[in-house]
């Protein structure tokens, strides 16, 4: 399936800066390590369409925080959806690379999508109080709960895409923390789920 096959669903505008943002991951990757070279050939499905099924999820929103952006997925990717179906939407991005945050700031600036990088530690980061928070191969379950609550509004919802161990990670976390959860099929892997989490609360 081609690119534009993928991504029928989105205006022109749209489509030309999700080609800007692929263009320059691909032009950086060769220096920094945005993204395994690897997966470079498939970068439509691998990575945008991954980061994309999660705007489906969540496609109303004042505030999301993307944890562990690296080169922008999914949170990149989020925002330039945004800019289309949620104007009134906001996205930051969390990372502590620097270079990776020059990377991000550069395909804001060239795609003309208003994002705020921040680049420090999530753990150092004051509590950001969002509606939406998501995150792609950054840390467990649990961890990823313990950020959550730092930077979650209480009634807001986290996004998680998670791989095979998905079910160990969920049993894991059940052990520390309360929430409720949904799994969500992954449009691009079989064996990957997109954990949608909220209510999150430490067990006493
Ligand atoms: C494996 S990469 C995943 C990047 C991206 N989410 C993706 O799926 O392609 C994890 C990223 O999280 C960042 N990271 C890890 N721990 C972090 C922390 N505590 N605070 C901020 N960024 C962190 C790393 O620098 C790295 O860029």
């Amino acid at each position: 399936m081609s690119k534009n096959d993928i991504f029928n669903d989105v205006s022109r505008e749209t489509f030309e800066r999700l080609e800007t943002y692929v263009d320059l991951l691909v032009r950086w990757n060769s220096k920094i390590n945005l993204v395994s070279k690897t997966t470079i050939p498939q970068v439509w499905e691998r990575h945008l369409t991954d980061s994309a099924q999660l705007f489906s999820l969540s496609s109303t929103f004042t505030s999301w925080v993307d944890m562990g952006s690296g080169g922008g997925f999914p949170g990149l990717v989020i925002a330039i959806y945004a800019a289309e179906f949620c104007s009134e939407g906001h996205v930051t991005l969390i990372e502590s690379d620097q270079r990776k945050c020059a990377f991000l700031r550069t395909v804001g600036r060239e795609t003309g999508v208003d994002v705020t990088v921040i680049s420090e530690r999530i753990e150092s980061v004051p509590p950001q109080n969002a509606d939406v928070i998501s995150a792609r191969a950054l840390t467990s379950l649990d961890g990823l709960l313990e950020f959550s609550v730092r930077h979650m509004d209480p009634n807001g919802t986290a996004l998680f895409l998670k791989g095979a161990r998905w079910n160990l990670e969920l049993e894991e976390a059940k052990r520390l923390w309360r929430f409720r959860y949904e799994a969500h099929q992954s449009k691009t892997d079989p064996e990957a789920v997109i954990l949608e989490v909220g209510g999150i609360e430490r067990v006493q």
